[in-house]
């Protein structure tokens, strides 16, 4: 006997139970195979890409050695494929810059009426003494201090030449923090995927972002590491090294291909090497047409000369000088500084603003240093128009490129004609002759076909300013394979390869009668479209701009993507993380199903508790929501950081709440599915198992509304205690049903517990279930159960806010419980909107 009950089921119900208990069972296991199927499906996928990408990185170098051959400039290694040039630049002029701080010794300037502009397509540095204000003047650029009202900032910004608020640009800026803040549990290709899908334009395919993605890899050298899990050292002892993560870090916003991009520091952490390396790489991205503003501490001198201009900062945000890196120096000479031989002018530009000057290489008193250099600058703003070094004035780079251009030319005319002297078209078997000639190294089918594919491709759709990208790097879209090559095209497409523009190469006149020959069959051939040809007809066919295509960022503003592609992103992510912490989430799970079991065999072997008594149900589902509580709670405090740095690139607050929320409901629905089970099993209550679990269901989603509420609103620190006296709070005391006779009143107290209690509403769930469904009989109850039978179900059914339908009770705590675990995740997404603000601007 069971108060009344014998412990027993209806044979129907029980089987009922059992199939249920198996059908939820073999739910979870697909959940877990379907995660499975998805990390396979992502892997599976990225072999593919990879063996594409090796496909054509073969056909670079192929092509690389041949222009290595016959150019006389040095050539880059790495062709960008998805990181395309910009055909809107942005130069960025800031006039009368000043800005104030409050502190306790009253207002203090950081930065002192600062002009001067940074151009578009150039790399430009900031750099001056520790304190001097760098990170401030950045923030300042980036908006970051506006809204802050410890600062006050005055000036104006111009972008282009109008007056504008950096508000507009928003989309198009990157800035890379000198923390390094990273997704730790993805790996570092993924980081960089998920960042160019958060931030490219909307509508951006899938393909693009694979090449951004490889792009990135081999600009910051990530690729032998690209499938390794960024993690961390200092909590985990495994992960990327510093350097690397350093890398991981300002991949992600070179991902995000912006037209002006900030780095705080971006060489700290990196070795003299690859610091040099990174800065090549910048200003390669520069060229493309970005603006690139970094700080940079003691840059070597071959790292210093790479910089277009510098910003020399002094102590109290006074500017000392700001202009090309090459004129710095004869502008401190002007004025009567003499720079020690030998010594690396970027380390003696500091000293002189630091005032540490020995006064032999001084015509200024050491003690006017550096406040007359501020005075200078400000009196007359100019770097000075000297002469620059022999080699870097801009004719002479342009001889020498027109120089490289017809060394180009002929070496692969003269091979050509080595194979087939007086032919201008052939078939691929002797093409791949003029290839091997050209090099000395046979080229192999593939990568024969697919230069001839990019050839071909290339003449038959072009931009007019700039070649099309996808065409120039990857012809695997041609329609079929061409039978036949033309020399003049050969020649073309070499040269854009080079990295030259179409225009230029437009303008170049071969004077050669083999390609003389060849363009009237063109003119022939194209018709009389063809408007743009020069006299010699050669390589200025008419450019239209491709609509195949849309791998060009033609526009300086952007319209990011939207809810639906973070909402992409975030599941994506989520599903990830989900699958690779597996480990923690078994141990978990084995925690929740020993205090099911505890519990169970308490209440039913040594309290020998009723089956309905209500007590029972209100000690499990305290415990589940405290444990599910403290469970939900990392979902959106574990990395915190990267949420506001995305959240301040525009990410969608929204979709990342549902998508997070989403697939953590596959994990609080486990945890809640066998801590259930294994009660059940255990204490063995007189409800089919699906009735006694949905009250259990409805606790999970408001105790992990509770878990994403302080973890959104609160201190990541303070969660776990906060959970446990909500639980205890709101579960134990305003719950307990000895009590509710108390609360349920009509008056304040009612309304109190109805609002914030969860347990009382799930607790009468299963006890009115249970004694509706399995009476207990009074005759076998003892006087104290009964007197609690009659006193509990009058208090419950006595409430004064139920819903006039059949089974009132239980209808009225579903949607009591919903509405409750929906409001908290409403009060999440305002704490995820609301709180930190600052850190997500
Ligand atoms: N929140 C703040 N309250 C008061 N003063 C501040 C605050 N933030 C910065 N400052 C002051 O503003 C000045 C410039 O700081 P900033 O961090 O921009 O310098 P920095 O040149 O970037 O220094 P470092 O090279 O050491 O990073 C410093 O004197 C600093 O003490």
């Amino acid at each position: 006997q069971d108060g009344g009950l014998e412990r027993h089921q209806d044979p129907k119900k029980e089987r009922q139970s059992k199939v249920m208990i198996v059908v939820l069972l073999l739910a979870s296991v697909l959940v877990i195979c379907l995660c499975y199927a998805y990390q396979r499906f992502t892997k599976g996928r990225d072999q593919l890409a990879a063996v594409e990408l090796k496909r054509l990185q073969e056909t670079d170098s192929f092509l690389q050695k041949i222009l290595s051959n016959a150019s006389i400039q040095q050539l880059e290694t790495h062709k960008f494929r998805g990181i395309t040039r910009k055909l809107q630049t942005a130069t960025l002029e800031f006039r009368d810059i000043k800005c104030t701080v409050k502190s306790d010794s009253g207002m203090a300037v950081v930065l002192d009426d600062l002009s001067g502009s940074f151009l578009a397509g150039h790399l430009s540095a900031i750099m001056g003494p520790s304190g001097s204000g760098k990170t401030t003047f950045i923030d300042v650029l980036t908006g970051k201090k506006h809204t802050d009202s410890k600062w006050t900032v005055t000036g104006d910004l111009l972008i282009n030449g109008e007056k504008q608020s950096i508000e507009y640009l928003k989309p198009v800026i990157g800035f890379v923090p000198q923390d390094d803040t990273v997704h730790e549990g993805l790996t570092v290709r993924e980081n960089i995927t998920f960042s160019a899908m958060k931030r490219m334009p909307a509508g951006t395919k899938e393909h693009r972002i694979r090449k951004i993605t490889d792009d990135v890899m081999q600009v910051l050298q990530l690729e032998s590491k690209q499938n390794m899990i960024v993690g961390n050292r200092v909590t985990t002892g495994e992960g990327l090294s510093g350097g690397q993560r350093k890398r991981v870090n300002i991949g992600l916003e070179i991902a995000a291909c912006p037209t002006i991009l900030f780095l705080d520091e971006p060489t700290s952490g990196l070795d003299s090497n690859s610091s040099l390396v990174l800065v090549q790489q910048l200003k390669r991205l520069a060229k493309l047409g970005m603006t690139i503003v970094m700080i940079i501490h003691q840059p070597r001198y071959s790292l210093f000369t790479l910089l277009d201009d510098v910003v020399l900062l002094g102590t109290g945000g006074h500017l000392a000088y700001i202009g090309p890196t090459l004129r710095a120096k004869p502008y401190f000479e002007r004025l009567g500084l003499i720079m020690p031989e030998n010594e690396n002018p970027a380390d003696w530009m500091m000293d002189i603003l630091c005032g540490e000057i020995d006064q032999q290489y001084s015509r200024i008193q050491k003690a006017e240093l550096p406040a007359i250099l501020f005075e200078w600058w400000r009196q007359n703003p100019h770097p000075g128009n000297e002469p620059l070094p022999s080699g870097l004035r801009h004719g002479e780079t342009h001889n020498l490129e027109q120089q490289d251009r017809d060394c180009i030319k002929q070496h692969l005319k003269d091979h050509w004609a080595e194979v087939a002297r007086g032919i201008t078209e052939l078939e691929e078997e002797h093409f791949a002759k003029v290839l091997k000639s050209c090099t000395g190294a046979t080229p192999s089918e593939e990568v024969a076909g697919e230069i001839m594919r990019r050839v071909v491709n290339l003449d038959s759709g072009s931009a007019s300013t700039y070649f099309d990208e996808r065409a120039m790097y990857n012809a695997r879209d041609a329609k079929g394979d061409p039978d036949t090559v033309r020399l003049k095209s050969f020649i073309r497409y070499m040269l854009a390869f080079r990295g030259i523009s179409a225009p230029e190469i437009a303008a170049i006149s071969t004077g050669d009668s083999e390609t003389e020959q060849s363009s009237d069959e063109d003119r022939q051939d194209e018709g009389s479209g063809d408007s743009g040809e020069d006299e010699e007809g050669f390589f200025c066919r008419p450019r239209r701009r491709s609509n195949r295509y849309d791998d060009v960022d033609s526009d300086l503003i952007r319209t990011q993507a939207g809810f639906c592609t973070h909402l992409q992103c975030t599941l994506r992510q989520s599903m990830l993380t989900f699958w690779r912490t597996m480990e923690m989430k078994m141990l978990f799970l084995l925690v929740i199903c020993f205090a099911a079991a505890f519990l169970a065999v308490f209440d039913r072997f040594i309290f020998e508790s009723p089956t309905w008594m209500p007590t029972t149900f209100l000690n499990a589902q305290i415990a589940l929501a405290l444990l599910v509580s403290v469970y939900c709670l990392q979902v959106f405090s574990v990395d915190q950081p990267m949420y506001w740095r995305e959240a301040s690139h525009g990410l969608n607050r929204c979709a990342f709440l549902v998508g997070r929320a989403l697939v953590d409901t596959l994990d609080w629905c486990l945890l809640m599915f066998f801590f259930v089970l294994v009660y059940y099993v255990i204490a063995q209550p007189l409800l089919t198992f699906i009735i006694y679990m949905w009250p259990f269901v409805l606790v999970a989603y408001v105790a992990s509304g509770w878990g994403y509420a302080i973890s959104c609103c609160l201190p990541t620190s303070m969660g776990a205690f906060i959970s446990a006296i909500l639980a205890f709070a709101m579960g134990g005391i305003l719950g307990l049903p000895m009590q509710m006779g108390v609360f349920l009143n009509g008056g304040i107290m009612e309304i109190l517990v109805d609002c914030i209690s969860f347990t009382r509403w799930s607790v009468p769930m299963g006890f009115l279930a249970s004694i509706e469904m399995n009476p207990p009989d009074p005759q076998f109850l003892p006087d104290t159960d009964k007197w609690q039978l009659t006193m509990y179900e009058d208090a419950y059914r006595g409430a004064h806010f139920q819903l006039d339908t059949k089974q009132s009770v239980w209808w009225t705590a579903v949607l009591v419980l919903i509405l409750q675990g929906s409001l908290l995740r409403v009060v999440a997404y305002l704490g995820l909107r609301f709180t930190n603000r600052d850190r997500q601007i």
